[in-house]
């Protein structure tokens, strides 16, 4: 440790690695800078994990208030298969999952028959209804790709959604089938946490689109481009694979990154209380919502590409309340959903009883209604819920505790998942994972082409900025002529990992 001035700011100590190993400072204690903390650290560089909550897991946060696993962040896994890139590790440490869907498209990650719908007054919706309106809101969005394909300038895709059922009167739905039908539009804007008329017509099921809810919905014929199996729910929460991740790596929590100082050699790091860290590169997997808001101060600053690659991308909301009964006494599907006329007004909630046996129903909101809830302390919060659960079974008890998140505010997350704003240009994902010198960024924002938003592209984002600096820095330190590189691809569990780096 060490005193000095930087840039006319005193730093109150610095960190400086004895190692004689490249170093890199991993920003971001969540999936992705995890993935790439356990990557570099496995290939024998020295890395140091800064974190500014006092938990790892970043937007993975399973809590055990109630006694048993409940994931108040990410809770399923989309696309289970052997080709996804959590596959090894799911598979290592033995976790469950509860297949919710075997049907690759989003809008149908629970199977149909598995969700019971209800009105506002509490009667059932018949299930055939359920399935016709779902049929027609498939064949709006087919309809929505001919109008992207007339227009060239973008719209929102609440926009094209009327535009279609100006030229198609027979797919408008009226009465209670109207409010399945924003019951519809209120789940696939769960996908962007956004609503639909923010979201980019042009992009959304563009390669560098969230999680490509187009591609898996209409583009059903292109599933090689995503990843099949289903989804499921992790039985176990998420929890495993970030204590399996962390293992043995420097972390350091409640260490909030104020500043990064990218120099042509070296890059310092400066924390809250002015200690810094200085090491060859740096990995940056804060939340969009981090970078749009400016927390940290980029010293020289942000090229204006990049500060417009961040701005031109949106991070929405999306929030869950999570309730333990003491008994269950809500029907044995997976689903329970309120229709209503708008879909801002419809709710559903996740039956965990189906899943992990225990007593517990999550209540999700998305996009301007996940903002409005987050304004309410956390009993107006429940209160609503219950409001909601009592008009699909009046003799709801109440419950015996509820969690309710708030990842909006939360200063450590502003938001949930990124999306593409309308009228923006498509490459923003692009600009944004782009290098700068000697630092890289990971994180759900920047993840590979068609996995923004998820768990496992956040995870894909980390090893791809690990693997990019590792490289960077061999090549620039000259380690290249002194090192044994063994092939750098390849997933944690597979026998070529960890990579061996050795020095001749
Ligand atoms: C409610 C919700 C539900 C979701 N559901 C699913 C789902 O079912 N399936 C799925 O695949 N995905 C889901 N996601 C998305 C998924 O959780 C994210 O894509 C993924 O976890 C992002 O990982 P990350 O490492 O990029 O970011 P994060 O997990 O946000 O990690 C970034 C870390 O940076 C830290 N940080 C912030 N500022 C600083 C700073 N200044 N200095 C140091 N550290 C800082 C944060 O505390 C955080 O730990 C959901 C997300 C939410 C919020």
């Amino acid at each position: 440790m060490e005193n000095l001035i930087d840039n006319g700011t005193f730093i109150s100590q610095v960190e400086r690695p004895n190692s004689s190993l490249p170093t890199v400072i991993v920003i971001g204690g969540g999936i992705s800078g995890l993935a790439a903390a356990r990557r570099l650290n496995d290939a024998s560089f020295k890395v140091i994990l800064l974190e500014s909550r006092d938990r790892l897991g970043g937007r993975i946060h399973t809590d055990h208030s109630f006694g048993y696993p409940v994931d108040l962040g990410a809770s399923w896994l989309h696309g289970v298969c052997n080709e996804n890139p959590l596959a090894p590790l799911i598979r290592g440490l033995g976790l469950k999952l509860y297949r919710t869907s075997g049907d690759n498209s989003v809008l149908y990650d629970h199977d149909l028959e598995s969700y019971t719908l209800f009105d506002k007054e509490g009667h059932k919706v018949p299930q055939q209804m359920v399935i016709e309106v779902g049929d027609a809101f498939k064949r709006i969005l087919d309809e929505t790709e001919k109008v992207r394909d007339e227009h060239t300038d973008d719209m929102s895709v609440l926009q094209a959604v009327s535009i279609v059922l100006d030229r198609h009167p027979e797919l408008r739905q009226e009465g209670l089938a109207y409010e399945v039908l924003q019951w519809y539009i209120c789940r696939m804007e769960a996908w962007f946490a956004a609503d639909a008329d923010m979201i980019s017509l042009k992009s959304w099921d563009q390669a560098s689109g969230l999680f490509d809810f187009l591609h898996l919905l209409v583009l059903l014929d292109m599933q090689e481009q995503v990843l099949s199996g289903g989804h499921g729910l992790m039985v176990q929460g998420y929890d495993p694979i970030i204590k399996a991740l962390a293992k043995d790596i420097d972390i350091r929590l409640n260490h909030r990154v104020a500043k990064i100082s990218n120099g042509p050699n070296k890059v310092m790091v400066t924390v809250e209380d002015g200690t810094g860290f200085i090491a060859d590169a740096a990995i940056i997997t804060v939340p969009l919502g981090i970078l749009k808001a400016n927390l940290i101060q980029f010293e020289p600053k942000l090229p204006q590409w990049k500060v417009d690659a961040i701005s031109d991308l949106g991070f929405g909301s999306e929030n869950k309340i999570a309730m333990q009964f003491d008994k269950v006494f809500w029907p044995d599907v997976e689903f329970l959903g309120v229709v209503a006329p708008t879909s801002y007004a419809c709710g559903y909630f996740l039956n965990l009883h189906k899943a992990t046996g225990h007593p517990v129903l999550v209540y999700m909101a998305a996009g301007r209604f996940a903002h409005d809830l987050e304004k309410l302390s956390d009993e107006p919060a429940a209160n609503f819920v219950m409001s909601q659960l009592k008009k699909m079974f009046p003799n709801a008890t109440e419950p015996v505790q509820y969690l309710v998140t708030r990842w909006g505010t939360d200063p450590n997350s502003l938001g949930c998942y990124s999306y593409d704003l309308v009228g923006k240009p498509g490459d923003s994902y692009e600009r944004l994972r782009a290098p700068l010198g000697n630092l890289f960024f990971g994180g759900e924002a920047v993840s590979m082409e068609d996995h923004q938003g998820s768990v496992h592209g956040a995870y894909s984002s980390g090893i791809m900025a690990a693997e990019n600096c590792q490289t960077h820095i061999l090549e620039r330190l000259g380690y290249f002529d002194k090192l044994q590189l063994v092939p750098s691809r390849g997933e944690i569990h597979d026998a070529a990992f960890p990579l061996q780096i050795s020095r001749m």
